[in-house]
């Protein structure tokens, strides 16, 4: 029986089982960790009342995951494959060269790298036009973006089927239509991160601090408007143009810095730390239910007003005959 495949069960594998179950399909996992089948399963736990909350499609059950003995086992029939194994460059070109050489040749293949290009990752496996880059968001079974990205020697078949299988699993593929280390979003998000890192190294704020500086500002925006939109509303009745005039010469400054600081143990130390503080009681897996709990909410809202991933709620919604107080 043919079936999809995750390969590497850590916090990004498990949520691609998660979505996969959810979305009706029967789902085989590897991951050559220790105790990583009790491990995935518990994150599968975890994420199911967020995935009842939106609503599961007919025949969706915990109960279609199987974990495999070897990779060889849990490719062998699949018709689709992710893998998630570290973000290591050797290690994932090795791991896709073994994946394609026990898959079926019609399988389509995916990576959820963060950053790496897929020609680099491509380079040693057989059939390598079945190979895209689908990199998913953190908790994948609910936020529904993922970067397609096709390599030199992807077939333009493969990125066609791939955006219509992660839209038929309620995703919002978003074809990234050029290869650059960290695709679209992550290189925007490491920008923010890498101020954040040095805002901290130089005693300016704490982890806490930043983190409000987002939540209660600017992230409640970027839910439903990214920030060229939301800045031409910044220039005030002529928009954009004037937003550049006005703040186009303080880019000069600049305000930011390029290079990233260097991970020393005080920074490591102060990062640590302050995200303990932060998460004060709390273990990951509550912060994880807070956090899925806020966003299922955040999409229920915006899917009244049909913008941004509530776009994409709804439609799941209207597809497969889930009422909106699912
Ligand atoms: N954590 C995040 O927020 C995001 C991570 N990603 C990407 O997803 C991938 C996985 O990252 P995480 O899940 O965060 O890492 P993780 O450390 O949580 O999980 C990695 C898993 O791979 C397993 N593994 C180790 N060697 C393996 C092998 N040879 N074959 C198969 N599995 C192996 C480990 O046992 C572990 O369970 C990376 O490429 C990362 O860049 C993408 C989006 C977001
Ligand atoms: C930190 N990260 C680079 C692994 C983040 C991502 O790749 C996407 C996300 O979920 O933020």
């Amino acid at each position: 029986m043919s079936h999809a495949t995750v390969i590497g069960a850590g916090v990004i594998g498990a949520g691609w089982v998660a979505r996969l179950l959810a979305q009706g399909h029967d789902v085989i996992a590897w991951d050559p960790g220790a105790d990583a089948e009790r491990k995935l399963r518990e994150s599968v736990d975890t994420a199911w009342p967020s995935l009842e909350k939106i609503g599961l499609v007919e025949g969706a059950s915990k109960e279609r995951l199987r974990f495999a003995g070897s990779l060889a086992e849990a490719c062998e029939s699949a018709y689709f494959i992710q893998e998630n194994a570290p973000e290591r460059e050797a290690m994932k070109v090795d791991l896709l060269a073994e994946i394609s050489r026990t898959a079926p040749q019609d399988a389509l293949i995916g990576s959820s790298t963060s950053g790496f290009k897929p020609s680099v990752l491509q380079q040693n496996m057989t059939a390598p036009e079945r190979f895209v880059v689908s990199h998913p968001f953190n908790p994948v079974y609910l936020l529904p973006l993922v970067e397609v990205v096709g390599g030199e020697r992807t077939s333009p078949e493969t990125v066609e089927r791939a955006m219509a299988f992660f839209k038929d699993i309620g995703m919002h593929p978003l074809h990234v239509r050029n290869e650059i280390d960290g695709h679209l979003s992550d290189r925007l998000l490491e920008a923010v991160w890498r101020e954040i890192l040095h805002l901290v190294n130089d005693g300016v704020a704490t982890t806490g601090e930043l983190d409000q500086a987002i939540t209660h500002g600017p992230g409640l925006r970027w839910a439903f408007m990214g920030t060229n939109l939301t800045y031409h509303l910044a220039g005030g009745e002529t928009g954009m143009r004037h937003m550049l005039e006005q703040f186009g010469p303080a880019l000069k400054l600049p305000w930011t810095k390029l290079e990233a600081p260097e991970l020393n143990d005080q920074l490591i130390d102060r990062m640590v730390e302050g995200t303990q503080e932060q998460a004060g009681d709390s273990s990951i897996r509550e912060l994880e239910t807070l956090r899925d709990n806020c966003l299922v909410r955040i999409m229920e809202a915006l899917s009244e007003f049909e913008t941004g991933a509530g776009q994409v709620l709804a439609a799941h919604r209207k597809k497969h005959g889930i009422p909106s107080d699912a």
